[in-house]
């Protein structure tokens, strides 16, 4: 990978360069109109970004972009970064402020093949335009590597969005794609295998738990609106994320998380283990019932426990504080899970890449110990993880930001959707259960296509 071209550079510019370059940053609220047309047609860059309690960032096309590979992309990253940031000229309210948003392949190693076309190791842009969604508003923001570029995207921007009509806000999803067929990565015979590898693993104690993962390749019948899909998503999904990575170059990874990996602001992270994992029930009795076998299966708690201590373990060494919370349940539209959440007071002016990488991944998506964990998805799994259950959000000047991990995920391409999903194995796992509820992480995304 020639790791040397893109990195830290505005848009527009042919060569990687090494002074500093600068942002401007200008926002205007939006009185009437649509934020659609944000996401549509092509655009180098397409994010979107939506937290469950409702914080929303849609953007387009890259006034600067980060990209990295290797052990050190988490420092490289930031380092382009900071270098960018450091000219930054803002001229508008706070949540607007400029912000780089992308995220992690999972594996270190990860080159970027079909269907991660596009998808470095690590990847990360400042859009040119993007809309934010505070309390008081609509707000939209230009950025560019001048004043003049910077206010006349503003007022091209701001002029299209206030002439959309105010009925494309919401974005109507009346015909999903339609499924025409699936293929698997992996057949109930070869999950068997892979699960059973990882207990002889267990069983020599060279491994404590691997979560293993499978991939569900979708034929659609039609073409796919992967933000009317998001949007869909969030009516099932309301307290998980939602978040969309698309680029010219190759497909649109999209997703909606229930797991955050980590929010810091100032000296404040959050953060949460979440693991263990059993279906909803068709009355409120029986999905009490499913949540009371997972509190008191051993099992269950161990593949939780793990994550909790393997989360302290990680932060520790970066804060002066560290609150684990009671544990509780998890309740999605098809799934219910254990969930702990963590906070932590840092003990000095840390960025939050330090932070994500210290966290990934959590053995809620590797395991424990994590070499002999990834040695084990390496392998046995037959396809490439690429940015599925990796780290996925954004940071902004002063080294803030959320991630979540990129759970409950598919990437799509030309006529089909690759969905991803795992499970955590440990002694005691059993092939077909474990099996059972892979399938019932794939659902989330599956239902919409159909
Ligand atoms: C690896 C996934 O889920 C993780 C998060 C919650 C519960 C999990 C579990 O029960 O194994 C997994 O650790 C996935 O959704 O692909």
């Amino acid at each position: 990978m020639d790791r040397s071209s893109g990195e830290g550079r505005l848009a527009g510019e042919t060569e990687s360069t090494d002074d500093a370059v600068e942002l401007v940053s200008r926002s205007r609220k939006l009185e009437a109109g649509s934020v659609s047309a944000i996401l549509d047609g092509s655009a180098e860059w397409r994010v979107q970004w939506t937290t469950p309690d409702g914080h929303e960032l849609v953007g387009r096309g890259a006034a600067a972009r980060f990209t990295a590979g290797g052990t050190d992309r988490f420092d490289r990253i930031r380092t382009q970064a900071e270098r960018t940031f450091e000219g930054l000229d803002h001229d508008g309210p706070e949540h607007a402020r400029p912000r780089a948003f992308g995220g992690f392949s999972f594996h270190d190693g990860h080159e970027p093949g079909p269907p991660w076309i596009g998808f470095d190791a690590a990847a990360f842009v400042v859009p040119q335009v993007f809309v934010t969604r505070p309390d008081d508003g609509t707000w939209v923001t230009a950025v560019g590597s001048r004043i003049d570029e910077a206010e006349d995207r503003l007022e091209h921007w701001h002029g299209r969005l206030t002439a959309s009509s105010s009925d494309e806000v919401s974005r109507p999803n009346d015909s999903p794609p339609g499924v025409a067929g699936t293929r698997r990565t992996t057949s109930p015979a070869e999950w068997t295998e892979q699960v059973e590898t990882a207990l002889e693993r267990i069983a020599a104690g060279r491994l404590t738990k691997v979560v293993l993962a499978q991939a569900l390749s979708v034929d659609l019948e039609g073409p796919i609106d992967v933000p009317a899909t998001l949007e869909q998503l969030g009516r099932q999904y309301p307290n998980c994320y939602r978040f969309l990575v698309g680029q010219d170059v190759g497909g649109t990874f999209f997703g909606v998380p229930p797991e955050r990996l980590v929010s810091k602001r100032g000296d404040r992270v959050e953060t949460e283990a979440l693991a263990g994992s059993v279906p909803r029930g068709e009355t409120p009795a029986e999905d009490e019932a499913h949540v009371d076998r997972m509190r008191a299966d051993a099992k269950f708690q161990h593949e939780h426990e793990l994550v909790v201590d393997a989360i302290r373990e990680q932060l520790a060494p970066l804060a002066r504080d560290l609150t684990v919370s009671e544990q509780t349940i998890r309740r999605l539209a098809t799934i219910q899970h254990l969930q702990t959440p963590i906070e932590a007071i840092l003990d000095g002016d840390r960025h939050v890449l330090e932070i994500v990488e210290a966290l990934h991944p959590t053995p809620a998506v590797g395991g424990v110990p994590p070499d002999a964990a990834w040695e084990t998805i390496r392998d046995t799994e037959p396809f490439d993880r690429g940015w599925y259950a990796a780290p996925v959000g954004w940071f902004d000047a002063a080294g803030d930001g959320e991630f979540a991990v990129a759970l409950r995920s598919g990437v799509a391409g030309d006529g089909a959707v690759t969905l991803f999903a795992g499970n955590g194995i440990v002694a005691d796992s059993d092939p077909d259960e474990e099996w059972e509820e892979v399938q019932l992480k794939f659902r989330p995304i599956l239902d919409e296509l159909r």
